[in-house]
């Protein structure tokens, strides 16, 4: 990095500090698309696996411990949970449900399937979506399937790597490079990994900037 570009990073970051340790706040659940607010600010989404940590991190992003529910039960997340950013309302997070959990009905998966892909189809708002994939497992077929989705509706996509704490850093190195070169193999996935954990506060200040970026694209 030139000394401009590395105080343009320096700036983005502290700007990205600076939004999320004002105004956050719930705003809704929305469990089908007649709820969505109205469309008029900028939308940064969570996706991944139940239990990926998507809730987790939001809360990490947003510094609070528990804006958005945690649990250790898959799937508790149906709806589209929105959070808006700033004051007045810079951009609005939107928490998705989880995918992939064992047991669901195949009424539950299709009614799921339709909500998700209508909304990454419709959101004109929608800027980017950040696709969250469990360190200790990598990219599985249902990941790739999501993946599918979010090409096909033609969403930019980031590709964020969570529970980086719970495995060894060897092994953290080699799932990073498999989970970069299943990216790039994608058409609207952005070619580098965001490697978080919001149990350490890793990665959390990259993901704040990339979060702030995103929006203002
Ligand atoms: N060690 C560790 N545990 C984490 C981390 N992030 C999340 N967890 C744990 O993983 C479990 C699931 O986290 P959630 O944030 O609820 O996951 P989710 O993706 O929102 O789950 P659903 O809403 O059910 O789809 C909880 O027990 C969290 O405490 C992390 O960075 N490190
Ligand atoms: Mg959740």
């Amino acid at each position: 990095m030139t000394p401009e570009e590395e105080a343009a990073r320096a700036e983005l970051i502290e700007q990205a500090r600076l939004l999320f340790a004002g105004r956050v706040e719930f705003l809704k659940s929305a469990p089908a698309l007649k709820h969505l607010p109205d469309p008029d600010v900028p939308e940064i989404a969570f996706a991944g696996r139940s239990n990926v940590g998507k809730s987790s991190l939001l809360n990490a992003l947003t510094g609070r411990k528990s804006i958005a529910r945690t649990s250790v039960t898959p799937g508790r997340t149906q709806e589209l949970n929105y959070f808006e950013v700033g004051e007045p309302t810079r951009l609005r997070l939107v928490d998705m449900p989880g995918y992939g959990f064992a047991k669901a009905p195949p009424k539950v998966v299709e009614q799921w399937r339709r909500l998700v892909r209508d909304f990454l189809r419709g959101r004109v708002v929608l800027k980017r979506t950040l696709l969250l994939i469990d360190s200790r497992h990598g990219v599985k077929p249902v990941d790739e399937d999501m993946m599918q989705m979010l090409d096909e509706a033609g969403v930019g996509y980031r590709v964020v790597l969570t529970k980086a704490d719970k495995i060894k850093a060897s092994e953290l190195e080699a799932v990073t490079a498999e989970t970069i070169a299943a990216a790039r193999k994608r058409t609207a996935a952005y070619p580098e990994v965001l490697v978080t954990s919001s149990e350490k506060k890793m990665g959390i200040e990259e993901l704040r900037a990339a979060v702030l970026q995103d929006s203002l694209i």
